[in-house]
């Protein structure tokens, strides 16, 4: 069995991206970001306090045939933007792309963060990072794809992210006509809860890549590509007119300028994120300076592969083998 469903970027900065996923009975459809940094299902609920859930689409439980309590249960979740969320936890039928699990862990939200409160465009989280990194207490729960996995034709699923196009998760197959160049896979470290690994060197612009590795995650929530400061300055280094902006808090630079694309090797293949993908987007309606994609993850303590990246290649998370599969597209 397998499961595809379609992926939307949210705005015109692709800031995260939206897929719709089907909860309960009779089925209550909820735009979700899958979040492969993040191991929760959360939602906005009839439980999130009115103010809050405003503009929101919501799930009820109450209406759903299917639905548990599942009793004693709660979370509690903070991101690395300081966002949060916590509440209860619902057991139902949660069914993306297809492919249904009959009894999920639905984390219901009772509190919300302001970030989350104007962030309209999405109902919650589905979480496919790995289940220690669920938050539900006393115990933790299983993510929808940790669920799906054994029944799944392989214990897998790949992401295709597109710049302001329509792409995909599907689960259980790999389409490889997605891709343009040979799938290469390093292994996975799921022992924080992230995909974690290693990309073994970066060239700037076309350059052959150099030999220094990269360790980090490959994180579907997070917008940019956050690496280290000095991979980050030799990128820059080539952008005349880049510079830090303190009120953006990264780099900026002209919007007319060519950027050079930004190689990383992982798996024995070598994924080029083209410049088009770094110009991001204007710092503000109309204006001629633009945001990077790249930026430093110095303040993070931890590299993050995130959206800029993942819209260059096709990436395989391949639970059964523990292991990242990339590949140029
Ligand atoms: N910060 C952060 C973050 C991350 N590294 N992966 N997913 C994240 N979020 C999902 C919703 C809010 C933040």
């Amino acid at each position: 069995q397998t499961g595809s469903a379609n992926t939307n970027p949210s705005d015109s900065a692709d800031d995260e991206y939206i897929t719709n996923v089907s909860i309960g009975t009779p089925a209550q459809v909820l735009p979700l970001d899958f979040d492969t940094g993040s191991s929760d299902l959360w939602v906005f609920s009839s439980e999130t306090p009115k103010s809050s859930a405003s503009g929101h689409v919501t799930y009820s439980p109450s209406k759903s045939s299917t639905a548990k309590k599942l009793s004693g249960a709660s979370w509690s979740i903070t991101y690395g933007d300081h966002s949060s969320s916590s509440g209860d936890v619902y057991t139902d039928k949660v069914t993306v792309g297809g492919f249904s699990v009959s009894s999920q862990a639905v984390e219901s939200a009772t509190k919300v963060s302001t970030q989350f409160v104007q962030d309209t465009v999405i109902s919650g989280l589905l979480g496919l990072g790995f289940d220690v990194g669920n938050t539900v207490k006393p115990r933790a729960q299983k993510t929808w794809f940790s669920n799906a996995a054994n029944s799944l034709a392989q214990p897998l699923f790949t992401a295709d992210l597109k710049h302001q196009q329509t792409g995909s998760y599907n689960f259980g197959f790999i389409d490889t006509t997605l891709a343009k160049g040979p799938i290469g896979y390093t292994p996975a470290d799921g022992s924080e809860g992230y995909w974690g690994f290693t990309a073994t060197g970066y060239s700037v612009g076309g350059a052959k890549l150099n030999r220094n590795s990269i360790t980090g995650i490959a994180d579907t929530g997070t917008t940019l590509l956050l690496l280290d400061d000095d991979v980050v300055n030799a990128y820059y280094n080539n952008v005349e007119s880049a510079q830090y902006d303190d009120s953006q808090q990264g780099v900026v630079f002209d919007c007319s300028e060519d950027l050079p694309s930004f190689s990383f090797g992982v798996g024995g293949t070598t994924i080029t994120i083209p410049g088009s993908l770094i110009n991001l987007t204007p710092v503000s309606d109309g204006s001629s300076t633009c945001f990077g994609g790249l930026q430093s993850s110095a303040d993070i303590g931890i590299n993050i592969f995130g959206d800029v990246a993942l819209k260059a290649a096709l990436v395989v998370f391949d639970l059964g083998n523990e292991r990242l599969g990339w590949a140029q597209k």
